[in-house]
Parts: C-alpha cells; structure tokens; sequence
C-alpha cells in the first residue's frame, strides 16, 4: 500500500521540523557527558541476586534462606547501583526488614507444610518494586509531575495489593517519565535514569526506573503499565522480560494519571521481571480472580504453534528503520525454531503496520462509550488545576523556568494539532489490521516483530526519533497480549530484544514462548558481560511443553 505524494510531504515536514526544533533544543539541554563516562555497574557477587522470584520464595518456604536476608542483598544491591542509575527513588528498606521478619517468624511457626505456603502466599519472603505512577501506601504518587510533589498514596493499586496479599515485599518505587507518557524516564521532581548497559543511554519509558533496577541486577520482579509501551520498551532496553496482558485482564485502577475515552481499553498493567519462569505466575497474581480468563495452567507444546515473523512496519516515512542486529536477530530466532522444534515460521509484511502511530494517536484521542473526549495532556500537566498553555511553556522552557520536560510539552503541543476525528482511512487501516492479525493467530498463533526499531538510544535522542514507540503502541490498540523476550547483546554491549504476539487471552502461548527463549538465548545477561549474540546460541534443546 504505497503512501501518497501529500503524505510524504506532510512527514517530511513533520522531520525537518521536529529537527529543526530540536536542534536547537538539544543546545540546551544538560550533558550527561563527562559525568557517567567510563562509569560501569559494580559486578554482582552476591548469588541471592541470581535467582528468580519463584525460586528464591521456594527457597524462602524451604528455610534454606531467610527472607530477611533476601531483602537485605537486594537493599545493598540498590544502595551500591542506584547513585549510578537513578531508578528507585523512594525506598522503604526499614519497613521491608521489618515484614521480611515477620515473614522468616510466620514460616518458623507455620505447621501446615511448604505445600499450604506455596498455595496461600506464592511470593512469600520475595522482595519487588512498582513504577511511581502506581499507588503504593505510604509512598509518593507523583509520576513526576512537580506539582504532585507531595502526594502520598493511602492505599495500594489493586495488583500492587495482591502482589502484596502473594507474600511478597515492597521495596520502593521507581522513576518514570513524566505523566508517564515518554519513551524516556525523566522529570523535574527525580531526574533522569540510566541504563544499566551503557549510562549515557536511557532506560526507555515509561517504566524505565523498573527496567533499569531489575536490568541491574538490584530488583527481581516489578510492576508496570503500558499504553503505547511503556512495559516493553523499557525491558527491550534493560534486557528483561515484560508482559503486556490481554486488555482488561490486569485491574488498572490506583494509577496515576487514570486513562479517559477510549483509553482504558488500551491501559495495561502487566509483570517486569528478569526471569522467564517469572511471569506466568506473576501475571496469575496480578490478574485477581481474571486469572480465570486465561488458560495459564494449560501445558503448551511449541511444536504445535504456528509462527509467523515480520521484520518491520514496511517503512512508515515517521519511524526509523529497524537496526540490522536487530534484524539479524530476528532471523537467527526464526532458524532456531525451525532448527530446534521442526516448526514452519512464515515471514510475513502486514502493510497496515506503516500506520501504526497514525492508528494509535486516533485511538487515544477518540472519545469514550460516554461520547466524552479523553483529558487532554496539557489538562493532566496542569494537574487537576488550570491546564497549561503549550505554547507558554514552551518558551518558559528555554528560559529554564518550566517545571515540564521538553518531551511533556512537545506531546502538549502537537496535541493542539490532533483532530478528535479519526480518518476513515486510518479507521479502516485499524479495522482490517484487527482483522487480519485475529484471523492469522486464532488460538495458536505466535508472531515475531521488533520491539522497537533501535537499541537503547543516547539520553535525549528519542525527542528526534519521537513516533519509534509505535512498534509496540499498536498492540495495545488491538488488545492483544505481548511478551517482550531478550534476545541476547549488540556488538556494542546493548540488549536486542523481540515481541511475542498472540491472540486475546492466548497469553499462556507467548509466556511459554519466552520460557523456550531463555533456554535458547540466555535470557537477561549481567551488565557489563559483552558476549556478543553470535555466540549466545546455547545448544540445551528444550523440552517444547
Ligand atoms: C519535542 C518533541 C515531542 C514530539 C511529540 C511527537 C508526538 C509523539 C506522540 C506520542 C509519543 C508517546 C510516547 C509513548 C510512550 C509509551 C507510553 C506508555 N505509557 O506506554
């Protein structure tokens, strides 16, 4: 489907423009450089950082480790990373040791058996984090927007609760970008966070103070959300593990700012984790009594999927193109498969993937059931106050008084732009694409697709590159559930990564995949290891079910 003449002017336009801006922009802006260069993360020694959160509560039930010890190497790994990255930013260590004891009193006096453990309290003992835009009693609830500056959640967000109700210990919480709604974690209230794998990159966003501690090695397990892919981006640059549930599966109240229009529909929450094994039951605590929905205890034979693999969107003129390791990768995923399990794996171009970011901002600015329009971004940077003028803040900003990011007020500006009136081209490029991709994955279909089309960008860069989040955006349009996998290391040292999409509520096929992918390709590597992907192939032959 070839782009008309007018529309490659318009995103020619768009680029010169955001260029133009930006370059001038980026005069501004702080440099990181100097400041982390040369700087790396501190090798892990200690083996509890080492385990997955289904093993170490095993561990924890089994008295071979004492949950207080568990809290306390994850405090220590966050005390030793986090001056370098900047993802937690508030802590709860004192009140953590203090539930990890009652936790080690609770087994020491429980007479029912591992077995009445494992099933009451899943997570017993095993720390975790959660993304600052959630409420977590007793923490702020910011999402870095300056003016929430001293909100203090009362309560916690239903999954938070019943991660809590599973056993398991909150930490803290983490950076995000502000209103969460950027590729980058950055804001005026906390600052800016780094990767692990190279700190004059970012982490992504919207999540990226999770991807960034549990990439590190100093979280194991946490909560985030995503509406255009604020879970995968952030674990496709960190090198973890990240689940985007079915829409509606995961309960996303106590988070802030809250979806309108047709927005919650596109709202997850979902588990981030650094270990495959993690997310199956993750995601069955999170999803509550939805659980049910999904067929999470069904046994899956990978033998008997059917997968497909698109290389990339098929060139919208707006995004970057997908970066040759990237590429590579994808391809050696796809051998693997056919090598390892005897499947088919069909390459495939769907050619109304090149209007990704013009579905998923027609889609996000549609009104509701109700027939009421979302809240507008500068309504929700105003804070429940007046909202703020674009425009305003623009130029406050190069005069250093905004307490917006250029990115906030960038979206705010070209939101002035947006007409609440979808195209019926775009309309129709959203109503075949659901179509199609239902009808390709019915019940057993897995399709392969970048997670983004670059690796970790340098701080900053994605204000040039502002529409790449559209690889992962679409799904949430469609609804359809999405697992990030990590694939191995760049030449450079940085995660490669892919999605994993299946049918509604055919979760259980994409968390099955990437447990084989953990297996086949080594899973989340240690920052700092730089064995290339070439060489990542190991030959365990998994057993498919
Ligand atoms: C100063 C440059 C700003 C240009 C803004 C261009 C507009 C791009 C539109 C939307 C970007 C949204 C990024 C969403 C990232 C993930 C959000 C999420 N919570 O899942």
């Amino acid at each position: 489907m070839a782009s008309t003449r007018w529309e490659r002017f318009w995103c020619c336009l768009l680029r010169v423009g955001v260029k133009a801006i930006l370059a001038l922009f980026s005069l501004f802006v702080p440099q990181q450089r100097g400041r982390t260069e040369g700087l790396g993360l501190p090798r892990i020694t200690e083996p509890l950082l080492r385990v997955s959160a289904v093993q170490l509560a095993r561990n924890i039930r089994r008295k071979q480790v004492t949950s207080v010890q568990v809290v306390q190497a994850y405090i220590d790994r966050i005390q030793e990373v986090n001056p370098l990255i900047n993802a937690l930013v508030k802590d709860r260590f004192a009140a953590a040791l203090q539930e990890a004891a009652q936790v080690d009193k609770l087994i020491e006096e429980e007479t029912g058996g591992e077995d009445v453990l494992e099933d009451r309290l899943p997570l017993l003992g095993v720390p975790f984090t959660v993304k600052e835009a959630f409420a977590l009693q007793g923490m702020p609830n910011s999402t870095g927007l300056l003016s929430r500056r001293t909100v203090v959640s009362g309560v916690d967000a239903p999954p938070v609760a019943l991660l809590k109700r599973a056993g398991a210990i909150p930490l803290g919480v983490t950076n995000c970008s502000e209103l969460a709604m950027w590729l980058e974690s950055h804001n005026h209230l906390y600052g800016i966070t780094r990767n692990p794998y190279d700190l004059e990159r970012i982490a992504g966003g919207s999540s990226g103070g999770e991807g960034s501690i549990i990439g590190s090695g100093a979280s194991v397990i946490g909560v985030g959300s995503d509406i255009g892919g604020s879970i995968r981006i952030p674990c496709f640059f960190n090198g973890i593990f990240g689940h985007k549930p079915t829409e509606g599966i995961v309960n996303n109240r106590g988070q802030y700012p809250p979806a309108s229009g047709q927005q919650p529909s596109f709202l997850c929450t979902g588990p981030m984790c650094r270990y495959a094994e993690d997310l199956l039951p993750m995601l069955r605590i999170m999803a509550g009594p939805n659980a049910e929905k999904l067929s999470l205890s069904t046994n899956v034979d990978l033998r008997k999927l059917r997968f497909f693999s698109v290389p990339h969107d098929g060139g919208s003129h707006l995004l970057s193109p997908v970066d040759p390791q990237l590429i590579q990768a994808q391809k050696r995923v796809v051998e693997h498969l056919k090598a390892d399990l005897g499947v088919q794996v069909q390459e495939l171009r769907i050619p109304q993937l090149k209007y990704s970011f013009q579905i998923w901002g027609a889609m996000m600015s549609s009104p509701g059931k109700d027939g009421k329009p979302p809240t507008t971004f500068a309504e929700l940077m105003g804070g429940g106050e007046k909202k703020v003028w674009p425009v305003w803040e623009f130029f406050k900003w190069f005069l250093g008084l905004s307490s917006h990011t250029m990115a906030a007020i960038g979206l705010a500006l070209v939101e002035m732009f947006q007409s609440s009136q979808p195209s019926p081209f775009i309309l129709q490029q959203k109503e075949s694409l659901q179509k199609d991709l239902e009808e390709l994955l019915g019940t057993d279909g897995v399709l392969l697709y970048p997670s983004h089309p670059q690796l970790a960008p340098k701080h900053h860069q994605p204000l040039f590159t502002p529409f790449n989040f559209s690889y992962t955006g679409i799904f949430n349009i469609l609804g359809l559930p999405v697992t990030q996998c990590p694939i191995g290391l760049s030449v450079e040292g940085l995660p490669l990564g892919l999605q994993l999409v299946t049918g509604k509520l055919q979760d259980h096929l994409t968390l099955a995949t990437a447990l084989y992918m953990e297996k086949a390709f080594g899973g989340w590597r240690e920052p700092g290891h730089t064995e290339h992907t070439q060489n990542s192939i190991s030959n365990n032959v998994c057993n498919a079910t």
